[in-house]
């Protein structure tokens, strides 16, 4: 039976959303400590028991979140509380229906990331690397993680047909880039998803560097 919990604003949430709130206000602070969001980019999301989704309100600074930037989407990403869910609700969205295990989405904006959407065209391939072993089915540096970068679009529901197209095309993906824009990276957990971001950092770091750009 679905547990549900009253809120102050007669709207009823899920019991695990306050958690899950709780738990993306404290990933925010830590991306934002990495600058990882300037400004008010990025977006970050939860797929909670019930299928349902919180996720950051559109328009608010991802390091300074409080209770009321979280809301509830359903997995359509239509708003199940009357907020303004993330432009980008549809990346999120497509993502959670592509892969049934994972229960978190993370989008920040890190310059590595962006610096690398400049330098590669449509992919960047990560290899020889002990850190890919951050990423879930890799047991050895002797691997290779292919890292999609799409061309960017203010055309949010076309983009997420582009990104559904590429990873209907691979049996593997653990996160892309869109160029000139950020990172999008998932995992089965929160700190899952965590992990994917830091890993990627310093892997893009490791890949400009050979470049002879200076990362971050
Ligand atoms: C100021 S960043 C432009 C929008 C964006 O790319 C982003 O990640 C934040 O959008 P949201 O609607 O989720 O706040
Ligand atoms: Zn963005």
């Amino acid at each position: 039976m679905l547990h549900k919990h009253q809120s102050h604003n007669t709207m009823t949430y899920p019991t695990d959303f306050y958690d899950a709130a709780q738990q993306l206000i404290a990933a925010g602070r830590f991306i934002d400590s990495k600058a990882w969001v300037p400004a008010t980019s990025g977006n970050f999301s939860l797929r909670l028991a019930d299928g349902t989704i919180a996720i950051t309100v559109s328009g608010k600074h991802k390091g300074r979140l409080q209770t009321s930037d979280i809301m509830l989407i359903d997995a359509e990403g239509r708003s199940l509380d009357g907020k303004k869910p993330s432009a980008e609700t549809l990346l999120h969205t497509s993502l959670y229906q592509h892969f049934p295990d994972i229960h978190a989405v993370l989008h920040p904006h890190p310059l590595n990331s962006v610096l690398i959407s400049k330098c590669y065209q449509q992919r960047c391939i990560l290899e020889n690397y002990e850190l890919l072993k951050a990423f879930p089915g890799i047991q050895t540096h002797e691997s290779q993680l292919i890292v999609p970068i799409f061309a960017n679009d203010q055309n949010i529901a076309r983009l997420a047909n582009l990104v559904n197209s590429y990873l209907a095309s691979v049996e593997v993906c653990h996160g892309y880039i869109i160029e000139g824009h950020g990172l999008y990276a998932w995992g089965q957990t929160l700190n899952d998803a965590l992990r994917h971001l830091e890993a990627f950092d310093f892997l893009f770091a490791c890949e400009l560097q050979l470049k002879g750009m200076k990362p971050l």
